[in-house]
């Protein structure tokens, strides 16, 4: 049995990750974590109340040998201590929640490469999200000249989404940075031109009804090409976070991206 802490459990995506623990053949959920939570099990929430499963509300308080894995949804001010946690006391982190920094990432890295603690960062969990960035990536190399929106429920704390960035980035390997547009455009409006990553454009949407969606658009002499994915429903994460579950305790350091583990 992999041995579960789930990290955010009354949030969105924390709530549908426990389900999928609970339903999953080899998992067990051995914790849940959130310092804000006022139960000290779950099983006094309603829909739990046939659970024994400790709520935890302190990282010193958590006991770690009965933990494996550390899945965290929580929020960007929150994910760099928890994954920083988890690896210290040779927990392999599954983390969802975006925001990380670049440095964030450096440090994390060295902290799993110290204790030889497999962990894994996914900006998106979705095989169509992880698909769009790998495609969009191959198109970059011919079609170099490109912008992204990206279209979430209008609760998202952070902008550019974690998927926006990490497309942008993805691309920034394959071409160089260049200017994008007349050089002498102005905003009429300030941000109408959106984010710059680059040389490239990336354009936040939120909107209440959404889920997650992202539209990345090359255009080229006299053509383009537009590649989208949808997340109609957060189960649209959940096959993947259970893939990286299974797969992350075989690994001895941090990865980015669900890519390195399908
Ligand atoms: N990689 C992927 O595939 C996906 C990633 N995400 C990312 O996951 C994150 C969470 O998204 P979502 O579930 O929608 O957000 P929610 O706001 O619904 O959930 C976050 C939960 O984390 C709790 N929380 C806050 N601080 C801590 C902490 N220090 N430790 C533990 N829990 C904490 C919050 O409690 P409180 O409300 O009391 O603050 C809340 O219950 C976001 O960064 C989002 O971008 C989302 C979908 C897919
Ligand atoms: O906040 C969300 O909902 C999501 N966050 C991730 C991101 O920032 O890319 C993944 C997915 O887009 C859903």
């Amino acid at each position: 049995m992999v041995k579960i802490l789930v990290a955010g459990f009354k949030g969105r995506m924390g709530n549908t990750t426990v389900k999928m623990v609970l339903d999953h053949p080899g998992f067990e959920l051995a914790a849940v974590y959130d310092p804000r939570a006022k139960e000290k099990n779950i099983n006094e929430i309603a829909e739990f109340s046939d659970l024994d499963v400790p709520v935890y509300r302190e990282l010193t308080a958590i006991s770690c040998h009965d933990v494996d894995v550390w899945i965290d949804f929580t929020s960007p001010k929150a994910v760099f201590a928890n994954a920083k946690f988890a690896l210290q006391n040779k927990i392999s982190p599954v983390i969802g929640t975006t925001g990380l920094q670049d440095e964030q990432v450096a440090e994390l890295k060295k902290v799993a490469q110290q204790t030889q603690t497999g962990g894994l960062i996914a900006p998106n969990f979705g095989i169509s999200a992880v698909l769009l960035m790998q495609f969009a990536q191959q198109a970059a190399k011919y079609l170099p000249d490109v912008e992204i929106i990206e279209m979430h429920h209008d609760n998202k704390l952070d902008a550019p989404s974690g998927t926006a960035l990490n497309t942008a980035k993805l691309i920034a390997e394959v071409r160089q940075e260049h200017y994008q547009g007349n050089p002498d455009e102005t905003e009429a409006l300030p941000g109408a031109r959106g984010a710059n990553y680059q040389g490239m454009r990336i354009h936040s949407v939120r909107l209440p009804g959404y889920v997650a969606h992202e539209q990345v658009l090359f255009g080229g002499p006299g053509e383009a090409l537009t590649i989208r994915q949808d997340s109609f429903d957060r189960s649209s994460f959940m096959s993947g976070v259970a893939v990286a579950v299974e797969k992350i305790t075989d690994q001895h350091e941090l990865l980015v991206g669900l890519e390195n583990l399908l």
